[in-house]
């Protein structure tokens, strides 16, 4: 029985937890909040996120214990939001992590350091590039727990963890593959919270169809030039790994990115937004990284420069679209 330690208690820790432990894993799960990992316990639910998924108890160990969680764990999977991985992992000692295998499920980027998440692990706990993966792909938790057919990706520059990652999340509605771009895809999925946000606000601003499209489109060529300019490689973005995950996010009705950009759109403050959600947007954070991270760089990147006037320089919604539809084409 393969041992995980999941490390997050929010939708997409619940949905992965609910696939690797209805295909035998053996899955210890860190939740930071003692009422939340009791109520699992007592109930087999998790009560804010993906509350109608029963668990198997004899499979899924619930914990606030992090170092316990990891100690017994082969594998490691994140799947907090890139904002708060600092704060989780920091507790843990450097050789914590030694010979296990990680598998970042964050689509984000760590504020402040401008890190992929990826690379901050290696970094913080001294692992080799080849112990870490990503699991990437358009798959939205909510259609987990209803069993619809998805595909998942696991990017790493070692074949066999992803290989063998893969064969971990395989089931009658879950395809998975692995791919050897690893932070390729990890930008890619970064981006595209970005994207899929900036399409809400144009969405909440009253913009249809027609311009989103066009939105997406021009995307998808900003995206090409920032991952090139930071890891040049023969790459095909219309995989699924990158345009697909880039399509359900901007087009979902479950995408958090997507909704946080419509209450923009339509005239909410971040605060009463995020508020409002009740679980987090990753675009918001990253647009800060990406723009930081591109001053040195200097690519055009139309899309994400509006996204981030609007939400960090407080600058119209109205205007920066002005801006951004005489710049498509
Ligand atoms: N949801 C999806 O379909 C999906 C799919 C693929 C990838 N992802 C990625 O998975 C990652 C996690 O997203 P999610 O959708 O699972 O998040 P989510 O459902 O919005 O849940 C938010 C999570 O963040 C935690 N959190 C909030 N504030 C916190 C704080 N101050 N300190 C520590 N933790 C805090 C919450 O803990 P509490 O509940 O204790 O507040 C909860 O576990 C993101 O990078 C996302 O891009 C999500
Ligand atoms: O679509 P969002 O904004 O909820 O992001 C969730 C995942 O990244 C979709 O693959």
């Amino acid at each position: 029985m393969e041992k995980i330690a999941m490390i997050g208690g929010g939708s997409w820790a619940t949905a992965l937890t609910k696939i690797l432990s209805e295909n035998g894993a053996r899955v210890g799960w860190w939740q930071r909040s003692k009422d939340d990992v009791q109520h699992l316990r007592s109930t087999r639910h998790n009560r804010r996120y993906l509350s109608s998924v029963a668990f198997d108890l004899t499979r899924v160990f619930p914990s606030t214990d992090l170092e316990e969680v990891v100690k017994e764990a082969d594998w490691l999977v994140l799947a907090v939001p890139a904002a708060f991985v600092k704060d989780a992992l920091d507790k843990l000692d450097r050789d914590a992590l030694k010979n296990k295998r990680i598998i970042s499920a964050i689509k984000g980027m760590i504020p402040g350091k401008n890190l992929l998440v990826t690379d901050y692990v290696a970094e913080r706990f001294r692992l080799p590039v080849a112990s870490l993966g990503i699991v990437a792909g358009p798959c939205h938790a909510e259609e987990v727990a209803l069993e619809k057919q998805s595909y998942l990706t696991i990017g790493s520059v070692d074949h066999q963890l992803a290989e063998d990652f893969s064969q971990l999340l395989r089931n009658r509605y879950v395809k998975a593959h692995p791919m050897a771009d690893l932070d390729g895809i990890e930008y890619c999925a970064v981006m595209k919270n970005i994207i899929a946000l900036t399409c809400g606000i144009a969405h909440g601003l009253g913009y249809g169809d027609n311009f989103q499209a066009v939105l997406v489109s021009n995307a998808v060529q900003e995206m090409r030039r920032f991952v090139h300019a930071l890891n040049p490689q023969p790459r095909d973005l219309s995989a699924s790994a990158y345009l697909g995950d880039l399509l359900v996010t901007a087009y979902s009705q479950f995408s958090r990115n997507r909704t946080f950009g419509s209450m923009i759109g339509r005239g909410y403050s971040v605060k009463s937004a995020q508020m409002e959600m009740n679980m987090v947007a990753e675009g918001y954070y990253a647009v800060k990284s990406i723009y930081e991270l591109n001053k040195e760089l200097k690519v055009p990147m139309p899309i994400a420069t509006a996204a981030y006037h609007i939400l960090y320089e407080k600058i119209s919604p109205a205007v920066e679209l002005e801006i951004l539809k005489e710049k498509f084409r």
